[in-house]
């Protein structure tokens, strides 16, 4: 609908200018039709009048020549002798009347009477002797020529062969008929069909039009009117003027009776030659509507032009406008997007040098220029609007005084930190904050360097209104007119007092342990820095105890850490309330603790203190609900006989501390030198085994397990073989913890249970029969992710069921592997590996414990095999297991059976099976191949 919009004057110019000069054209087209259509009329009028005129005259003049004639042609005959010769024989007249009616056709009768008025001949016969006195030609035409006026045919019409029957008329001509003697005879008459007159009149009329032929009366002679009508009835006002104009053909325009108006011709009979005429007046009438079609044809074409022009003109006034009002339009829908908003709109220019182009160029530079304007007071009040908010939500208070120091505005963040309103301090002078904790130097130096250098930057104690005295960064600027004079000073404070806390909270956390609250290892570092320096310098002494709970682990595993915290928090307490006030306790993390106890005056001093530490800590401890107690191992080193540095003293007491553990937990050691070659040498082992696995060092040997009852080989436990090149043969006693430390078990763990699965692959592919290979495993190895995907999937990848390896654990590693243990160990008796339980004995495994592991045997130290025979307190200990084992369903296994003695006795204690040097010590697989096969043979 948009395109009717645009047609509507009011809203478009193109379609004001397109309707306008549509309608000028129409207008004048209208005007031109108008003038041509009367113009035309009057020409119409003016020529057709004249015409009509012309033709009614032409018409009188044939009439009257017509009379004139009759009338010579009967004054002719009226002088012929046998005419005026009254003996001449009524016959010879009539032949000659007769001869002259045939020489016109519109004679009906020419006949004489006598002097008394009776017909004395007559064509045809007719009115021969009859009266005919009265008539006006017989009466009249006695002196001289006459001529009469129309009349009815009374007596000739019943004469005259008439067909119709009709009346007709006629009009009359005679002559006197005079004989020689000059004495008058009578009258000789011709009576002429008044039709001659009418037809005469016919032929001069066209369709549309009507003849008139009037008497000198007025009298209709001939004419759509009734014969001798009155014409003054009808067209009274024509009569009028007919009469009284001067002329003798004329034309007019009138209306008649008939309500229709006529363009009248006329002409008045002026006779012919010496005839007079009878004063006849013909008119010839055209109704005007008929008259006037060409004027009224010409008008309707013109108009019909003059609605095409103006059509015309509309359609090239919109194709004109439209080139100048498109332009425009553009302008305005551009000037339109520009008022929206749409200030990057570019607005097209008009190319030219006209009015349009100059408007297009001349609003596009307005645009241009109010687009910058516009942006540029965007940009400023944008940037006043930034600043305000800024100044308004900055997180440091701001404060701006006049030149006098009074305060004359403030932000949110002053009141937030102050306390202050805006109200309650403006006017007043910044110095309602002084917290009286500077000196009036300070300030005096605060105004010289602000004045100076016009900023001041500094940490200043304020007070709050609450009276809280708080630090605060403040940097104030000065601002000065160009003149340089002081306007404002503004100030931007920060908070301080957070920040202190937070830094003093790092500080804190930087320094000691979260959890115990105690000094942390580089809060003890310090401390121990300090400790030497001093014990330097007054030649002091200086011990070093580092305190490690047995068995920690299991506490956090099985009681979850929360309780694990709440002890050690509890056993932190407790070191500390075992220390003098000038000693540290500090927790290095884990289950770890150093004392460092400085002016030491003798070693006794510090195993007095490490004495009563674990004494202290065996105390029951009630966290929640439970009652726990720990055992500490505590090694001692002391300065300066054990080293001179704190890190030698921490490593010294460290090594010391693992010597206690070594030894037995919950106890106290002292430093000694052959610890430290101890852990060098520890040190070289390990990094030689980190690369003997590559150097192909590491080798198996397997040790059979024989059945008691049967004496055959019924199993074999894979031991691990080091030789070292320097070293020679390395005990896995000796290596394997080694490996365990570094977590170089998991590696070589992982290489024993592969080559072991393909030792059982190749004895199997070779045809032996196979028995389970124990495998032993280490707490850490047990400890790793996914452990028993792990070993099945090693297993599984050589090629051979799970059932041919058999898991050895050791009691001792209950102890120290996580609550999950269990979980993993279902796992892998799920996935077909059978679990054997080392060592049993050696701990301190809980029965309740040991009936949930999923244990297919346990095998028995040989610490208690070894004296089986001799030890009743073995005996008793070995008996006790078997008959605890074979209660739940387990096989029992004797370890190092030596001797025959000691298999006897395992055989009357009912165990299963045996291992030892009784039978075979730990071989080659090339040795432990022939069990198999000589088993295989048997
Ligand atoms: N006196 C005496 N000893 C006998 C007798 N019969 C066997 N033995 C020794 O007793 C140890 C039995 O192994 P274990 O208790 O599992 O104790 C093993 C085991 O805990 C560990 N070990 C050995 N190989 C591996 C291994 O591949 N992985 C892991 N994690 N540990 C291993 O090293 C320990 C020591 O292994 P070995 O030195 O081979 O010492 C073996 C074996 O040689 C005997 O009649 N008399």
């Amino acid at each position: 609908m948009r395109w009717l919009s645009r047609l509507n004057p009011r809203n478009s110019l193109r379609a004001q200018i397109s309707f306008a000069s549509g309608a000028i054209a129409l207008l004048l087209s209208l005007a031109l039709s108008y003038y041509a259509a009367e113009n035309s009329k009057n020409q119409i009028e003016k020529s057709e009048g004249e015409s009509f005129a012309r033709r009614a005259a032409s018409m009188l003049d044939v009439l009257d020549r017509g009379m004139f004639e009759r009338s010579r042609e009967i004054q002719n005959a009226a002088t012929l002798e046998d005419i005026r010769d009254p003996d001449v024989s009524v016959g010879r007249k009539r032949e000659i009347l007769e001869r002259l009616q045939r020489s016109f056709n519109a004679y009906a009768w020419i006949g004489i009477c006598d002097v008394q008025g009776k017909g004395l001949v007559g064509t045809g016969k007719y009115l021969e002797g009859k009266d005919l006195a009265k008539r006006p030609w017989c009466s009249k035409g006695r002196d001289r020529a006459y001529l009469g006026d129309m009349h009815d045919a009374l007596l000739l019409s019943k004469l005259l062969p008439n067909p119709s029957g009709e009346m007709f008329y006629l009009v009359d001509v005679a002559a006197p008929v005079i004989d020689k003697q000059g004495k008058l005879q009578g009258v000789l008459c011709g009576h002429i069909f008044w039709k001659w007159a009418e037809e005469v009149l016919d032929s001069k009329k066209t369709p549309g039009m009507d003849t008139f032929l009037l008497s000198q009366d007025g009298l209709v002679l001939s004419g759509p009117e009734p014969a001798r009508s009155d014409l003054a009835k009808v067209a009274p006002l024509t009569l009028r003027t007919l009469r009284q104009s001067g002329q003798r053909s004329g034309y007019l325009l009138e209306t008649w009776a008939d309500g229709k108006t006529y363009l009248i011709g006329y002409a008045k009979s002026s006779g012919y030659r010496d005839y007079p005429g009878m004063g006849w007046i013909s008119l010839m009438r055209e109704d005007v509507t008929q008259a006037f079609t060409p004027a009224r044809q010409l008008r309707q074409r013109i108009l019909a032009m003059g609605v095409m022009l103006g059509l015309m003109f509309a359609w090239l006034g919109w194709m004109m406008a439209g080139r100048i009002a498109g332009p425009i339009t553009r302008i305005s829908q551009a000037a339109d997007k520009v008022a929206a908003g749409e200030l990057t709109y570019d607005v097209p220019m008009q190319q030219g040098n006209g009015e349009v182009a100059h408007l297009s160029t001349a609003i596009h530079d307005m645009v241009g220029s109010l687009t910058r304007e516009i942006s540029e007071r965007r940009k400023a009040e944008e940037g006043l609007r930034l600043s305000a908010e800024v100044f308004a939500n900055n997180s440091e208070a701001i404060v701006i005084t006049d030149a006098s120091n009074a305060i004359v505005m403030v932000n949110r963040a002053f009141t937030e930190i102050t306390g202050y309103s805006d109200r309650e301090v403006l006017g007043k002078n910044p110095r309602i904050l002084a917290s009286g904790r500077h000196t009036k130097e300070f300030y005096q130096g605060f105004f010289t360097v602000l004045h100076s250098h016009n900023q001041w930057r500094g940490e200043i104690w304020n007070k709050r209104k609450n009276g809280e005295v708080f630090p605060e960064w403040i940097t104030v600027s000065v601002l000065r007119d160009e003149r340089g004079e002081v306007t404002h000073y503004i100030a931007v404070y920060l908070d301080l007092s957070e920040r202190k806390k937070e830094e003093e909270r790092i500080q804190y956390l930087a320094n000691y342990d979260v959890l115990t609250g105690l000094p942390n290892r580089y809060l003890l570092n310090d401390r121990l820095e300090q400790g030497l320096s001093y014990a330097q310098g007054h030649q002091a002494r200086l011990a070093v105890m580092f305190i490690d709970l047995d068995h920690f682990k299991n506490i956090n595993d099985s009681l979850g850490h929360d309780i694990g915290d709440a002890l050690l928090k509890m056993v932190a307490d407790r070191l500390k309330q075992c220390l003098r006030r000038s000693d540290t306790i500090a927790r290095l993390g884990g289950d770890e603790f150093v004392a460092v106890i400085g002016d030491l005056n003798s070693e006794d001093e510090a195993t007095f203190i490490a004495e009563k530490m674990i004494a202290s800590l065996m105390q029951q401890f009630d966290v929640g609900e439970y009652q726990l107690s720990v055992t500490p191992s505590i090694g001692v080193s002391i300065y300066p006989e054990d080293g001179e540095t704190a890190t030698l003293l921490l490593r010294n007491a460290d090594l010391a501390m693992y010597r206690a553990k070594d030894a037995g937990r919950n106890r106290l050691e002292y430093y000694e030198a052959a610890m430290n070659a101890k852990a060098v040498q520890r040190l070289q082992l390990e990094n030689d085994l980190r690369s003997a696995l590559a150097k192909g060092q590491l080798t198996m040997y397997y040790q059979p397990k024989v059945s008691v009852s049967s004496g055959e080989v019924v199993g074999m436990e894979a031991l691990l073989r080091w030789s070292h090149p320097q070293i020679g043969f390395v005990s896995p006693a000796d290596f394997i913890p080694v490996a365990e430390e570094s977590g170089l078990i998991n590696e070589i763990g992982d290489w024993v249970l592969h080559q072991v699965a393909m030792q059982q692959r190749i004895w199997l592919s070779q045809g032996y029969r196979i028995v389970p290979v124990a495998v032993n495993l280490s707490v850490r190895q047990f400890g790793q992710k996914n452990f028993a995907e792990k070993i099945q999937s090693i297993v599984r990848n050589v090629g051979i069921p799970t059932h041919f390896i058999e898991l050895e654990l050791t009691e001792s590693m209950l102890m120290d592997i996580g609550g999950d243990s269990i979980r993993v160990m279902d796992q892998l008796n799920e996935a077909g590996f059978d679990l054997s339980l080392d060592d049993f004995g050696t701990g301190y495994s809980s029965l309740s414990r040991l009936k949930l592991l999923p244990m297919k045997s346990l095998k028995i130290d040989q610490s208690f095999v070894r004296d089986i025979d001799t030890d009743e307190n073995d005996e008793a200990i070995v008996n006790a297991t078997a008959v605890l084992a074979h209660a739940m369903e387990m096989k029992v296994i004797a370890e190092g059976v030596e001797t025959q003695a000691q298999l006897d006795f395992i055989r009357d204690l009912h165990c299963e099976e045996y291992q030892g040097y009784l039978f075979c010590r730990p071989v080659p697989e090339s040795i432990a191949v022939t069990y198999l096969q000589r088993e295989s043979a048997i």
